[in-house]
């Protein structure tokens, strides 16, 4: 029922993120169970001096029972401090598994699969809450278990028969909450993908990307609307739960009175008749709703538990996922790129239910070379370009990096030698510096840009031709490029938007940062540049691909004439190979292309045919 070993390890992450807290916290849990009994047993003795005065100093006694009042009074403060301290520290160390977890999953195949992303949520909740949930059920059942031992106790010294009938009345209850905690963890799950909708919508409500559009075409109605409906399902299900939960409750709640109440007539008559003191009958009543509500927190507390570690599952199945892309146990060496990559009849399709994008593709990037990419939307262009990061493997083929199967090396060593820029490159709310920074982080040094990285992050923001620019901001360098995040926490210092051109100029820079990069995919690069831009920018990068390998992918054709290669992508293959002049006579693929693109420059009545 309760995974020990899932439990321990909740218990090993506690102690991880705070063991003096943790010892505390345990001393704790056996004095908050006992103080109650004490104090129980110390009003009998209290008040059966009081009603005796023949009988021992009271003084003492009624000392003891201040005392034990206090420590009643001073303990839950104390708990419920540790208790918030301790899950704050678990939450950090959970969190901080669960994202390296995510880290070394190196593919996308994974992020993409919605089931994966259902569990993710789950986990999220499960590793800022679940060990210290663990933790405090555990313990709450060692204080439960220390109260009502004792509780129990009292009761069976002044009648046997209802500690029983006690007992054994609260056993219908754990087994209803036992099962109603089973019922609320697969609630969690099965309104994951309605929540997650939920969050989507929510924060497509208030993002500041989004919102242009959302403003335009009116769409936040709509999105509310489906938010709320989202919600709406989600709320169904927990109203449907928890009627269950109040009736399965409220039966028990009767249960419980009708034994306490039936405990309380008894005591009164054996009272009467001399059988109890009046000090009997209170400790007696006292037991009863002690044991009673002792009983259904500890059943709560294993209930708590029990949904803890049923969350925790999702938590632990993505801390000890395998990885996505299988890495060898050896990984070779990656060489500094010398003959070139070469694609062999490589098959890939994004899922086995999905069309083949890539259907036997041949082909031959020569080391130093520039290799361009052309073809219609959806030819599987940038698709190529993701295996040559391994972002996924081929479904069949081999793609080699000097001979060299890329499955033999780590993706960590072989993405060091790449740069890329892709086509939905990243906008970070970061400062210049950073944002270019990111490109060459050094995963062994600090988490900030250097004094020292000035100089690299200025030259390759001219190598992008955004230097001038940068120069211009309000902090230079140190401008934060967002207008949702404060730098430095001064609201009154909000930073500036780039345009699309200088953002992307940006995404180059942090692509050319890094010395080390043999391989320079540039997928799209100039989408967002006007011609004048973009012809700087090819001469400004020029000099960078000199003597590396770059893969370019571009629908200017204009832009890619210079390749060393150029290869035309139709239907999954490779069908179409060579300079653009040969492939110009060769009137094919390409040809049709480029003349189509030319003429859209040309004017119709001037009846110029290009021909390059
Ligand atoms: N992550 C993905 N999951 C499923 N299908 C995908 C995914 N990415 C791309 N595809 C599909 O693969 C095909 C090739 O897409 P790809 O992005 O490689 O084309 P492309 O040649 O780069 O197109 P474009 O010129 O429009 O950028 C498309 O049909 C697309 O729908």
């Amino acid at each position: 029922m309760i995974s020990i070993s899932r439990a321990g390890r909740a218990l090993a992450v506690a102690w991880r993120a705070g063991r003096a807290n943790l010892v505390v916290y345990v001393l704790l849990a056996p004095i908050a169970g006992a103080l109650p009994v004490l104090a129980a047993w110390l009003t009998k003795l209290v008040l059966d001096r009081v009603a005796n005065p023949a009988a021992d100093a009271i003084l003492g006694v009624a000392i003891g029972l201040a005392a034990v009042t206090v420590g009643l009074a001073l303990v839950p403060h104390l708990t419920s401090y540790l208790r918030a301290d301790l899950g704050r520290s678990a939450a950090i160390v959970a969190l901080d598994r669960l994202y390296g977890a995510t880290d070394r999953l190196r593919g996308l195949r994974r992020l993409e699969e919605p089931a994966f992303q259902n569990t993710l949520r789950l986990a999220e909740q499960a590793g800022r809450d679940g060990p210290s949930r663990c933790v405090d059920g555990l313990l709450g059942l060692v204080q439960g278990t220390v109260l009502l031992t004792g509780l129990l106790g009292t009761l069976v010294v002044i009648n046997p028969v209802m500690a029983l009938l006690v007992t054994v009345g609260g056993v219908p209850a754990l087994l209803a909450e036992l099962r109603l905690s089973r019922r609320r963890a697969n609630l969690l799950w099965e309104i994951g993908p309605a929540q997650r909708r939920e969050m989507f919508y929510a924060s497509l409500l208030t993002s500041l990307s989004a919102a242009k559009e959302i403003r335009l075409l009116r769409l936040g109605g709509l999105f509310r609307r489906r938010m709320l409906a989202e919600l709406g399902t989600a709320n169904a299900a927990h109203r449907a739960h928890e009627r269950r939960e109040v009736r399965v409750q409220a039966l028990l709640a009767v249960l419980s009175a009708v034994l306490s109440g039936g405990g309380l007539v008894w005591a009164v008559v054996t009272a009467r008749s001399g059988g109890l003191t009046v000090g009997d009958v209170a400790v007696f009543v006292a037991a009863v709703a002690g044991v009673q509500s002792s009983l259904s927190a500890l059943i709560d507390h294993l209930a708590g538990i029990h949904q803890a570690m049923l969350l925790l599952e999702h938590y632990e199945r993505i801390v000890t996922a395998p990885p996505d892309l299988p890495e060898p146990t050896r990984p070779r060496p990656v060489p500094p790129l010398t003959q070139g990559i070469e694609l062999c009849d490589v098959w890939f399709r994004y899922g086995p239910d999905h069309p083949w994008v890539l259907r036997g593709v041949d082909l031959f990037i020569p080391a130093g070379q520039a290799v361009a990419l052309v073809g219609h939307n959806g030819a599987g262009k940038s698709t190529l370009v993701k295996l040559l990061c391994r972002f996924y493997d081929p479904t069949r083929g081999t793609i080699r990096w000097d001979g060299v199967d890329l499955r033999e090396f780590s993706v960590h060593d072989l993405r060091a030698r790449i740069g890329a820029v892709f086509q939905d490159y990243m906008t970070y709310d970061l400062t210049v510096a950073e944002n270019i920074w990111l490109g060459d982080v050094d995963p062994a040094g600090p988490d900030h840009v250097r004094a020292e990285d000035a100089c690299r992050i200025a030259h390759a923001a001219g190598r992008a031709g955004m230097h001038e620019t940068i120069e211009a901001l309000p902090r230079g360098y140190g401008t934060m490029l967002s207008r949702v995040f404060e730098l430095d926490g001064d609201p009154a210092d909000a930073g500036v938007l780039l345009s699309g051109g200088q953002w992307q100029r940006l995404a180059i820079a942090r692509s050319v940062l890094p010395e080390s990069r043999d391989l320079l995919i540039l997928d799209e690069p100039s989408a967002g540049l006007d011609a004048e831009a973009e012809r700087d920018i090819q001469l400004r990068l020029r000099d960078y691909r000199a003597d590396r390998t770059s893969v370019l992918i571009s629908h200017r054709l204009g832009t890619l004439r210079d390749a060393d290669l150029i290869v035309a992508l139709s239907g999954g293959r490779v069908v179409e190979a060579g300079r653009h002049e040969d492939l110009l006579v060769a009137d094919g693929t390409y040809a049709t292309l480029f003349r189509l693109q030319a003429a859209g420059y040309v004017p119709a009545e001037a009846g110029v045919t290009p021909t390059g």
